[in-house]
């Protein structure tokens, strides 16, 4: 049976020509970039054009920073951590605002961080699932709060947030603004000048580069005090050995990402909407949110009376993958916090179910996937015990 890989928003296939691009890094031009010898310095060239890439790709200046990182997930701890300790140890700020649909990165930090002495609002969304500049500056505190951090976009919707404004609306009460952009390189154009965030973060997994790597972009002036201590790499800003290969692999799929932007944001989209079309004729089923509000290749849908996991179980058994939700947050049953902070009625909120396509997805998958999920509901409803 053909599988059909419907979730692009958990992680992308590697483009075959970034692995191309990275093979030479593991076996020939394999020196540690900081050795002064050739084998370190043959790899300088490859590196510089990935740094050129990935600022070319979020169209960040020349005079700000790049910290390549492993993941998001420490590109967002990176600069939660480093404002806690730059602000709120110093005693100079002890207010963290952030969302309540932000990813398990942003939100279990932010956590931590308030267990160890942070002030955190958690923002409501409105009844789009959007946070809104109007409420974000009913709990802005000039002078007390130390950054925004508002994801680009989520993870599980696909919903998309104001971030120009959101950016603008902090720096009018002294805060800093950080963007968790993991789910927005890639499907959506992403200008930090434009938006005039501060920090931003992007992992290389989510647009078609390699598990691993991921970078944190920091606005020319603004310092923060490194995650990581060690070594001289960046600057000193991430200490540890450059991993060259995915470094290399990062930037080209930026590049090959810009690039597809259009086809992205055309026949992608187009193949969603008729995914999405297809679903909303199925009676008693709800899309989250508005389509025209969210990343051109996710749709996240509630089929009442069928629990999202044995959905998923029998998609997957016809070869579709698909999920609940995000991977990192797939185990538990717990009614998801997406759904929870958008009011979505309870018993719908046990049965999201995440479909997300990337470049790769074609319209003869997408046929099959409408068969198979219209058997599968119609399946699953005629042996369910409470839906009638
Ligand atoms: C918005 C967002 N931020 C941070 C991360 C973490 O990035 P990483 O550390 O590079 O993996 C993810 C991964 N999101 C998902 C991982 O699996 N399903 C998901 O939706 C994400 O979607």
């Amino acid at each position: 049976m053909n599988k059909i890989y419907l979730d692009n928003n958990a992680t992308t296939k590697v483009d075959p020509r970034v692995m191309d691009k990275m093979a030479p890094f593991f076996v020939e031009k394999y020196g540690n970039p900081n050795s002064l010898h050739g084998f370190g310095t043959e790899t300088h060239p490859a590196m510089a054009e990935a740094l050129n890439s990935l600022y070319a790709g979020i169209n960040a200046s020349d005079d700000s920073d790049i910290l390549v990182t492993s993941c998001g997930t420490e590109s967002n701890n990176t600069v939660l951590k480093g404002i806690f300790i730059d602000y709120i140890l110093k005693g100079e700020k002890k207010h963290l605002i952030t969302s309540q649909i932000e990813h398990p990165a942003i939100r279990n930090t932010c956590e931590f961080l308030e267990s160890i002495g942070a002030e955190v609002t958690y923002l409501p969304v409105n009844d789009d699932g959007i946070v809104t500049p109007e409420i974000l500056k009913k709990h802005l505190r000039r002078g007390e709060t130390a950054l925004v951090s508002i994801m680009w976009a989520n993870n599980e919707t696909g919903l998309i947030n104001p971030v120009k404004d959101l950016a603008l609306a902090a720096h009018e009460y002294g805060a800093l603004f950080h963007t968790d952009a993991v789910q927005a390189l890639g499907k959506i154009k992403v200008d930090v000048q434009d938006t005039d965030v501060d920090f931003l973060t992007f992992s290389g997994h989510k647009f078609h580069g390699p598990k691993g790597v991921g970078g944190l972009y920091i606005k020319e002036g603004l310092k923060l005090t490194p995650f990581f201590h060690g070594g001289e790499q960046m600057g000193r800003k991430r200490a540890g050995t450059v991993n060259v290969p995915l470094m290399v692999g990062m930037g080209y799929a930026l590049d090959l990402a810009v690039k597809a932007l259009d086809y992205e944001n055309k026949e992608i989209r187009r193949l969603r909407d008729k995914l999405e079309d297809a679903i909303m004729s199925i009676k008693d089923t709800i899309v989250i949110g508005k389509r025209e509000l969210r990343t051109p290749n996710t749709i996240l849908v509630s089929f009442k009376g069928i629990e999202g996991e044995a959905f998923l179980w029998d998609l997957n058994w016809n070869g579709i993958a698909a999920s609940t939700g995000s991977a990192c947050s797939s185990e538990d049953l717990e009614a998801d916090a997406t759904f929870q902070a958008m009011h979505v009625d309870a018993d719908l909120s046990h049965t999201g179910v995440r479909f997300s396509l990337s470049r790769f997805t074609t319209e003869e998958e997408i046929d099959r996937a409408i068969e198979v999920i219209k058997k599968t509901v119609e399946r699953l409803r005629s042996i369910s015990s409470t839906y009638r």
